[in-house]
């Protein structure tokens, strides 16, 4: 492969490792946006498709993205802020999912962020870490500085900032451990880590997920950005639905219908016995076992479930 087998092509960058990466295969495969990838190579044209697949560092997409570099990208919403990039985030993909926390020793004597002012913090987000003390520093109460990190127009660097931060780029639970940091901010999904490590948090400066990003200018220049994002967004629903299929006297159908309204609303159809109906309805995976308990109780029969391999659906939330 030369330069020139990416000209005209699509460039849609994926984590190369870590814990997005075999998500974002999943969603690829779902896709059919088919590929192979020689060894070694971090870039892999698409045997389908005009797209070239880039793998990269998940904390560099965003930037990459917001560049121009690439086109589309997968990457967490806790790099796309640390990168400050400007970016269309165009879906949020449902896994990846983590809070971004200020954690201290459960012995310390702190007990909120603003208690960390002129203190040393470790992280691996020193953007945005520098940028939520900047905040507090000027007077912001927590949630306030929390909110500067989504929705503000990025301020400069305060010249005289009282909180030293340290950047780590791994491990950095064991900072305080080392005696190197009075706190730090780091991911948080299950706790494990934070509580083995003998932290807690304190606050909270943001939620985060992967999402799918495009670069604003490149959005409305190619189709196949809109065309993935619908067929990925198809992957996703289709790994949270099933299918629900179900007999149900007519008149305890609105009371059946009620517990399965479906997306857009139930297809029911009629049975050769004149009284009863069947019902075929999309129900959330995770509500599943309840929604057949209550089924069974206004007095569904045959209920059976079925999994969803692919979809396109309404954008109404069951
Ligand atoms: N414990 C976690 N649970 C859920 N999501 C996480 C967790 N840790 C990280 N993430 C998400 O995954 C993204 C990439 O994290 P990961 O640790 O894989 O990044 P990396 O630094 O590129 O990889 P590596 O640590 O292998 O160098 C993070 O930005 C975050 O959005
Ligand atoms: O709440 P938990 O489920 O324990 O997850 C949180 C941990 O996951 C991430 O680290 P990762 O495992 O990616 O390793 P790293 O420390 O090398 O970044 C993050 O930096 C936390 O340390």
């Amino acid at each position: 492969m030369d330069f020139s087998d990416l000209n005209d092509r699509l460039l849609f960058a994926i984590p190369k490792k870590g814990r997005l990466h075999e998500n974002c295969l999943t969603l690829l495969k779902g896709a059919d946006i088919q590929f192979h990838r020689r060894n070694r190579l971090d870039i892999a044209l698409s045997t389908n498709h005009p797209v070239a697949l880039v793998f990269l560092p998940a904390s560099d997409i965003a930037t990459f993205v917001g560049e121009g570099n690439v086109d589309l990208g997968i990457t967490g919403q806790d790099m796309v802020a640390e990168a400050g990039a400007r970016v269309d985030e165009l879906t949020q993909l449902g896994f990846g999912k983590c809070n971004l926390s200020v954690q201290v020793p459960i012995k310390s004597e702190y007990k909120s962020a603003k208690d960390l002012v002129g203190k040393r913090i470790v992280t691996s987000f020193s953007g945005i870490v520098r940028r939520y003390f900047d905040a507090l520093e000027s007077g912001l109460d927590q949630k306030a500085a929390a909110a500067t990190l989504i929705s503000a127009p990025k301020q400069q660097p305060r010249p005289d900032p009282k909180t030293t931060i340290h950047l780590a780029n791994g491990s950095v639970e064991a900072a305080c451990a080392l005696g190197l940091a009075d706190g730090i901010v780091d991911l948080v999904e299950s706790g494990e880590t934070m509580r083995e490590a003998k932290l807690h948090a304190i606050s909270n400066l943001m939620t985060s997920q992967a999402v799918l990003i495009c670069n604003s200018k490149k959005r409305h220049t190619n189709p196949l950005i809109e065309t993935f994002k619908r067929r990925i967004e198809g992957v996703i629903a289709a790994q949270k639905y099933v299918l629900c299929n179900y007999n149900i006297s007519r008149a305890s159908l609105a009371e059946a219908i009620k517990i399965t309204p479906g997306k857009k609303a139930p297809t029911v159809s009629p049975l050769e016995d004149g009284d009863w109906v069947a019902v075929s309805s999309m129900v959330q995976k995770s509500s599943i076992a309840d929604i057949m308990d209550q089924l069974e109780a206004v007095g569904a029969t045959d209920i059976l479930v079925f999994q969803i391999h692919n979809c396109r659906v309404a954008e109404k939330a069951i």
